[in-house]
Parts: structure tokens; sequence; C-alpha cells
């Protein structure tokens, strides 16, 4: 069984983000959340990435990196493993299969017994992710739908990854998507903020992803996320 199956909630360090006043990656670890993913559209170097992976890899939960460039992936026995994103509503395929070819050009050390796909919808127009991919994100609920059934059985994607950050998504939007997969799994992420954000995205989305809160607010702000995604877990095992 894959790692994500079992996570209802994600932090995804920013490398090119600080942390929280004097917070520290260990104190991340400790918020409950279930895994952390290193990754962010802009300002990602290899230096920076390789720094946030060795900091968190030396702590008790896994660290998965993601990388928005092939230039900003780090090799190393510090994390667990490799989230390649592939942007299903992008504009330009170098987001779909152009940088995944130079990537494996390029580079000899892929470990493909621990590498992964994200397939991601990408809905905030505002969010550096949309203008980096040109992704077309004037999408009606029953095309995000299609998007992620498309990636599911089409493309045989295991994360689909529907995607507002920087804002709260639509509901209507992320359950469509929820609605419509088997098998696989759906992250939800996008302006994650509180208690109630993190239970209302938790109880159409898998796994949650909260990303700026934890640099903007801290790890007492995303522990409350962690509880709302949990809570609301509990609440559909007993329906
Ligand atoms: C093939 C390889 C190794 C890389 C390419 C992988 C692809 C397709 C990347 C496309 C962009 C993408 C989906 C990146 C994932 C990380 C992400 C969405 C970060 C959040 O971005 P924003 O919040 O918009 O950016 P900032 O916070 O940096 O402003
Ligand atoms: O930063 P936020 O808005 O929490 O978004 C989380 C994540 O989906 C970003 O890739
Ligand atoms: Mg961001």
């Amino acid at each position: 069984m894959s790692d994500w199956a079992d996570w209802d909630h994600i932090t995804k360090i920013d490398p090119d983000k600080t942390l929280y006043a004097d917070e520290t990656y260990e104190d991340v670890a400790a918020t409950g959340t279930d895994a952390i993913e290193v990754g962010g559209t802009t300002g990602m170097t290899e230096e920076k990435m390789k720094r946030v992976v060795d900091a968190c890899g030396k702590h008790d939960i896994p660290v998965y990196i993601e990388p928005s460039n092939p230039a900003s992936v780090v090799h190393s026995d510090r994390h667990d493993g490799y989230l390649i994103p592939v942007v299903m509503n992008a504009g330009d395929v170098t987001w779909i299969t152009g940088a995944h070819k130079e990537w494996i050009r390029i580079d000899d050390e892929i470990d493909w017994s621990r590498t992964f796909t994200e397939a991601y919808i990408v809905m905030n127009p505002d969010a550096s992710v949309a203008t980096y991919t040109q992704a077309n994100c004037d999408l009606e609920a029953d095309e995000v739908a299609a998007y992620a059934e498309a990636a599911e059985h089409l493309l045989g994607q295991e994360i689909i990854y529907v995607e507002y950050s920087g804002m709260l998504g639509d509901t209507e939007k992320v359950a469509a998507a929820a609605d419509i997969l088997d098998e696989a799994t759906l992250f939800y992420g996008g302006g994650i903020h509180d208690y109630d954000s993190a239970r209302t995205m938790a109880e159409h989305a898998d796994t949650i992803v909260v990303g700026d809160l934890v640099h903007d607010e801290g790890v007492e702000a995303v522990r409350e996320t962690v509880k709302g995604a949990q809570d609301a877990k509990a609440a559909k095992a007993t329906e």
C-alpha cells in the first residue's frame, strides 16, 4: 500500500520561505501532520531544497520532495521519496511531459522505486503556479471532475491534487472531484488556515495540504488544521 493512503494532513514547506518566529522543523514534525512535502514554485534552487530536506529528514516523519523544475531535485537518504507533479490543465506541455523528459534525460540517479506522480488541477489563477504553468483555471465543477476522472482512469494516476494555492477553494468543485474518483487519493491544498477550513475541505478530500500557514502563523495554527482533518475523517468513518 502507498504511504499516502493513510495521510489525513500534509504540511508543505516552501524552501524559499522561513519558518515562523524561532520555530524548527522538529516543531513542524510534532504538530501531528502525517508527512512533509518540500516544494514551491518561485525562487527554488537545489541548495535551498537540500537544506530543508536535510533538516526535515532528521525527524520521525515521511519527507517527500515535490520539485517544480528538474533543477530543484536533490538526492539523499534523508527523505522518503519524490512526488512529481503533472499538471492536467497546463497551457504548455512542458508541465505535462516536457520537464519530465528533460529531467529523465539529465538525471542519472533517479530512483523509480520511490518516485510517484501527482496529477494537479490548478484552480487559482492568481497563484504563481498558475502563471508558471499557464493553467486554464476557468473550470466548472463538471470539468474538474472530468480532469480527475481522466487522471485516474486514462493516465492511471494514484494521486489527484486539486490546487487552490493561496485561496480557499470552491467546495462544490472539490466535492465533484472527490465523488468521481474510485481508488485514487484526492489531495486538496489552498487557503487552509484554521480548524473549520481544514475540516470542511477534509470532508471532501482524502488528504489536505497546508502550506503558507506554517510559514505565516506557525505550528500552533497548523495543529488546529490537523485536528480539523482528523475530526472530518473520524466523522466520515462513522457515516
Ligand atoms: C519533472 C520535474 C522534476 C519537475 C516539473 C514538475 C512540474 C510539472 C511542476 C509544475 C508546477 C507545480 C505543480 C509545482 C508544485 C509545487 C507547488 C504547486 C507549489 C505552490 O506554488 P505557489 O504557492 O503558487 O508558489 P509560491 O508559494 O512559490 O509563490
Ligand atoms: O499555501 P496554501 O494556500 O496553504 O496551499 C497549500 C498548497 O496546496 C500549495 O501548493
Ligand atoms: Mg505558495
